[in-house]
């Protein structure tokens, strides 16, 4: 390992000399600062961009320059991207959430594009930012964008991606795990357990809820809210309600089909209703999953009232976005109802809790995890990476975003397109005729 130039703090390269084990292409450098000069930015921010950013590089000589505020799961991203003649810097700083002067720093005065996290804040700032290092296009690793100003995006001729579909049925499957946690008390059972303090079977012990033939209430009928409909549907047998702003034709055909299907079998069929609002759903449900996208009409969509409209042993599960729910009210109605029980994987404060919560025995709580299996954190860094490439590129823009399978097929090149950028119409983006 050769060292070079290590009296100037923001130029310390560190060029390592065997090639990464899994990378096919084997330059990596690692440096602790990026370059920072010829930046108009406010002198706070300069302030504080004085600390050096931790960084990967790979392809060293690439013509485009994509930064990575995150290591993410996989190398195909890495090698489509190095394919396509990218240089990429993968921020190795250990802090968790990056602050927006950790990424000016990363941004450097040039980069063409940045895959960031959805604990950033990319507003106008940053826009601002990767525009005057001639930045074209950011991606989220994440479905949901509630984190970044798409006005803001626009404004500067930036598009914006997200990695809808790869993650639907990973995180439907968390939705159905906390479901099932809460109704049958696994994690108090399980500390009960490993505390000692089971001396043997009682009739009374940790009894929850049955989910066959109850009625699974959807808010948010989605690509996940459907996925995750379909699972305790088909899963335990209940019967659906559901509530979105559009109808889900295809979910209701499903609870239809499987209904008549129990019926030819001499079983109990499963029903469907489509709730006229979201009250409907709450009084009715004995299990109620969240999944609509983050926004002003979803800000504390459950609240002190519509917790009072739920029935008292009712499940609530939350693996959309924490403001959806009125923490601090779900805490009080926790303490004043102990048979009503939650399953979390989202925060108000992320990664916070609110005072309370992490006492109530009703409540598993999880921390936001819904979306991690490795094929699914892979496909997103992949669908990142193609929507930033795809962009740098030239490419249009892919026509379906809730049909991304030929992006994540690894034995077959990817299409010439960004996968899904959801301010492609604001720029007017060419639409992929593939
Ligand atoms: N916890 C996690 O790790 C995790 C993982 C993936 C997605 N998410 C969250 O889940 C959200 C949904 O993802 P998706 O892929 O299913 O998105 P989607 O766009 O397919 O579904 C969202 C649904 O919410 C509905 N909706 C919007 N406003 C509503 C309202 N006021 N009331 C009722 N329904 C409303 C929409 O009509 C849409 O059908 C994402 O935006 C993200 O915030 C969280
Ligand atoms: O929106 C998302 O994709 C999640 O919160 C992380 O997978």
């Amino acid at each position: 390992m050769a060292q070079h130039d290590t009296t100037t703090k923001h130029r310390l390269w560190l060029y390592l000399e065997k090639p990464h084990p899994i990378i096919k292409h084997p330059t990596i450098l690692s440096c602790t600062s990026p370059k920072i000069a010829n930046q108009k930015c406010p002198k706070s921010t300069l302030a504080s961009m004085a600390k050096p950013v931790s960084i990967e590089v790979y392809n060293p000589n690439g013509k485009y320059r994509v930064v990575s505020t995150k290591s993410m799961p996989g190398t195909r991203w890495i090698n489509l991207l190095i394919e396509q003649d990218c240089r990429v810097e993968i921020c190795t700083q250990k802090k968790t959430i990056l602050s927006v002067e950790d990424i000016i720093a990363l941004i450097g005065d040039k980069c063409d594009g940045v895959i960031g996290q959805l604990t950033e804040d990319w507003g106008e700032t940053l826009f601002a930012a990767l525009s005057r290092a001639g930045g074209k296009a950011f991606s989220n690793m994440a479905v949901g964008y509630n984190n970044v100003d798409v006005n803001a995006a626009n404004k500067y001729g930036v598009a914006v991606g997200n990695t809808p579909g790869v993650l639907t049925e990973t995180t439907a499957e968390l939705a159905a795990s906390l479901s099932l946690a809460a109704a049958r008390r696994i994690v108090e059972a399980d500390q009960f357990m490993r505390a000692g303090l089971y001396d043997g079977w009682l009739p009374h012990l940790f009894v929850g809820n049955l989910l066959k033939g109850q009625t699974v209430g959807v808010i948010g009928a989605g690509r996940i809210g459907s996925a995750y409909a379909r699972m305790m549907v088909e899963g335990f047998k209940m019967n659906l309600i559901y509530y979105d702003l559009y109808q889900s034709t295809r979910l209701e055909k499903f609870v239809t089909a499987y209904g008549e299907f129990l019926k030819a079998n001499g079983e109990q069929p499963v029903t469907w209703k489509r709730a006229a609002s979201m009250d409907e759903v709450l009084q009715e449900a004995d299990v109620i999953s969240l999944h609509p996208i983050m926004d002003k009409t979803t800000y504390h969509l459950i609240n002190k009232n519509s917790l009072a409209t739920m029935k008292k042993e009712a499940i609530l599960v939350n693996c959309s976005r924490g403001p959806v729910v009125d923490e601090v009210a779900l805490v009080e109605h926790l303490k004043q109802n102990p048979m009503f029980r939650v399953g979390l994987d989202v925060f108000e404060d992320e990664p916070y809790m609110k005072p309370g919560l992490a006492d109530m025995k009703n409540a598993v709580v999880v921390p936001h995890i819904a979306s991690a299996s490795k094929w699914t954190r892979e496909g997103m860094a992949t669908l990142a990476a193609l929507n930033v490439l795809g962009k740098i590129k030239g490419y249009p823009v892919w026509g379906n975003p809730n049909r991304v399978e030929p992006f994540l097929n690894e034995n077959a090149s990817p299409p010439a397109a960004s996968p899904s950028i959801v301010n492609a119409k604001a720029l007017g983006l060419p639409v992929s005729k593939l």
